[in-house]
């Protein structure tokens, strides 16, 4: 029986499925029937075919604007400790790369081919687990081509060293390449130039995110150059999100309280290292006392708990639960309400430790100390007894004791004059240039830096065996137990109130751009007279500025320098303004340096100074 063809209104199909699925003609009925299948399938391919191309070509993840969201770079992986013992050797002092403030830096190859630089922290310091999980936070966050990029992480079966895996930076960090090996690729001004505007990208980058992240420690060690030269930026041990309310002030003149002898010394110490006169201080330093394990959901961490006592930790105890970052940066903030000062006692600790650090051994200035006053009393004991004598009848034995004790502060003499020699020959040995250690530079003849390279030649970080092809880095980290670091650390950074903002970064950036140009560090000095006015680069630089001479703080060993040199020193000053809200962001700076925005305004300070008027006194 031939089959009627039944005519049922076809439902009225997706344009783009009838397009791309014609009925055949002569089966209708058949069609009828299978069409919404038909057209189910060719949608669904369809689809399917549009979210491949579309998930490919997306040229950016909006999560790389936003610090809360996940990332699209692979998040950190945990790697086996035994994985990373092989890949380093052991953790072989033959690749050890440089010395941070909480552990030694290692090189190593992992899966056949991959080059590695492996982070080695001793769980011991509070202050270096809360590096850890802060590199880990922001490792998860940032994706960008200048931030040198965090691959994973791992630790001991006891916890008591913790690792992180970093990609492997060929030519080592800034400081050493600039400072130290004097890199021939970076004695031409076009890579220099290059390098500052890498590394004003990278912090662009990083302020641009949503909620900004604040690096707070951009200094020349912290910068690291990949095959190319090209710089990253390394180490968010000291980073964190802006907080949401912060107040770009300063209170210049505000009392730090407490006024002691010893707080203004320091507060000398530290006025002479930034190049301003006054400002406050204060320290808040941050010890988070969880994280890690970062899981990709927006709002939320997961956190594995660190207890404190670090000892006590095994795996078991291993509790994640989910905080607000937001929270857990509070928290941080929450240190800044520290007493004033008490904050004065732990800055002056710190300098003080860092004082004891360059001496050639704290324990050998301990003992001398101890001994100078044993030997004080027994002195004057003999004194006594020696003034106890009978003037008549005790004459031989007066002689007699007169004669020893004269052997006796000959051999003393003798003794001192040794120790001075070795101190001297042991801190000639310390420095790169002969001229190091804080006690000589007290005396006026040394050299320092604030930066904190001298401090790794005491801990005995110039035994670094050179490698042909990576760099070695000769520094160590400044600032441990400090937030940012002396001398490249806003005035701003010190202050009790958390004014910390991305105006921070600015500073330290014009430090560094200051160091970059100029191929000096940020505080130097080799003793002869001409070089005083030099010792403080940003004083000089100051200086320079308002006589119009800002082409003789130009590296003289720079090839192909150009007018840009001068344009960098002034954006550098720009950063460089005492007052945070005077400073420009970071996206003009970058737009200054490429010529897209004009520079603003000179500061008054920097404006030539009027000509002296000059009185002549006539004779009558
Ligand atoms: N990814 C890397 N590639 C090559 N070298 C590296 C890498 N990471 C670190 N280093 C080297 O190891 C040195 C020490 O690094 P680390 O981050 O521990 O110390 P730091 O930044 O100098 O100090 P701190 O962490 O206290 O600020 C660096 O200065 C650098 O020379």
């Amino acid at each position: 029986m031939p089959s009627r063809p039944i005519l049922v209104p076809a439902p009225a199909p997706a344009p783009v499925v009838s397009s791309l699925v014609p009925a055949p003609l002569g089966h209708q009925n058949r069609s009828t029937r299978i069409f919404p299948a038909a057209a189910g399938f060719s949608f669904f391919i369809t689809l399917s075919v549009c979210f491949c191309k579309f998930s490919r070509k997306r040229p950016s993840p909006p999560a790389t604007k936003n610090a809360s969201s996940s990332s699209q770079r692979t998040p950190p992986r945990e790697f086996s400790y035994s994985t990373l013992r092989r890949a380093t050797g052991s953790f072989s002092p033959e690749n050890r790369l440089g010395q941070g403030g909480f552990g030694a830096v290692f090189r190593g190859t992992i899966s056949g081919d991959e080059n590695v630089a492996v982070k080695v922290m001793d769980s011991g310091s509070l202050q270096g687990e809360g590096e850890f999980h802060n590199e880990l936070f922001f490792a998860a966050k940032l994706d960008s081509p200048h931030v040198v990029p965090v691959l994973g992480f791992s630790h001991d079966r006891k916890r008591r060293r913790l690792l992180l895996v970093y990609k492997l930076m060929d030519n080592g960090n800034l400081q050493d390449a600039l400072l130290h090996r004097r890199c021939p690729e970076l004695m031409d001004w076009n890579r220099r130039f290059l390098v500052a505007i890498n590394i004003a990208e990278g912090i662009e980058h990083l302020h641009g995110l949503e909620p900004p992240v604040i690096h707070g420690d951009i200094k020349p060690s912290n910068i690291l150059l990949d095959s190319l030269f090209s710089a990253k930026i390394a180490d968010f041990g000291l980073a964190r999100l802006k907080p949401e309310q912060v107040e770009i002030i300063v209170a210049p003149e505000r009392d730090c309280g407490g006024g002691g002898g010893g707080g203004e010394e320091l507060e000398n110490v530290i006025n002479t290292a930034t190049g301003y006169e006054k400002f406050n201080f204060g320290l808040v330093d941050q010890s988070p006392e969880s994280v890690v394990k970062v899981t990709g959901s927006p709002e939320t961490t997961t956190v594995v708990s660190v207890s404190p006592e670090l000892g006590e930790k095994t795996d078991e105890e291993v509790v994640t639960r989910k905080v607000e970052s937001k929270d857990w940066w509070w928290k941080q903030n929450q240190e800044s309400d520290v007493e004033k000062g008490k904050v004065k006692e732990y800055v002056m600790q710190w300098i003080g430790s860092e004082v004891k650090k360059e001496r050639p051994s704290s324990s050998d200035w301990i003992e001398a100390m101890a001994a100078s006053k044993k030997l004080e009393k027994k002195n004057s004991k003999r004194l006594e007894w020696w003034l106890s004598l009978e003037e008549e009848s005790d004459k031989k034995k007066r002689r007699m004791v007169r004669e020893w004790w004269k052997d006796e502060y000959r051999k003393e003499l003798t003794k001192k004059k040794k120790k001075k020699e070795k101190k001297k020959l042991e801190s000639e040995f310390c420095s790169d240039d002969g001229s190091s250690s804080v006690s000589q530079w007290r005396r006026g003849s040394g050299s320092i830096d604030w930066s904190g390279e001298r401090w790794s030649r005491a801990r005995g970080n110039s035994h670094d065996s050179v490698s042909s092809e990576i760099a070695k880095s000769c520094g160590i980290s400044s600032t441990p137990s400090m937030r940012g670091t002396v001398c490249y650390a806003a005035p701003e950074y010190f202050n009790l109130d958390n004014n910390v903002s991305e105006k921070c970064d600015v500073y330290s950036y014009g430090v560094l751009l200051l160091v970059l140009i100029s191929g000096r560090r940020p505080l130097e000095m080799t003793g002869s007279a001409s070089e005083i006015q030099r010792a403080n680069l940003m004083s000089w630089a100051r200086k320079l500025a308002r006589r119009g001479r800002l082409v003789d703080l130009v590296d003289q060993k720079l090839q192909n320098v150009d007018k840009e040199a001068v344009l960098c020193i002034k954006v550098a000053l720009q950063c460089l303004q005492r007052l945070p809200v005077s400073r420009p962001s970071m996206k003009e700076v970058l737009g200054m340096l490429k010529g897209e925005v004009s520079l603003p305004e000179w500061p008054t300070e920097f404006s030539p100074s009027p000509p002296l008027k000059t009185i002549r006194k006539h004779g009558r």
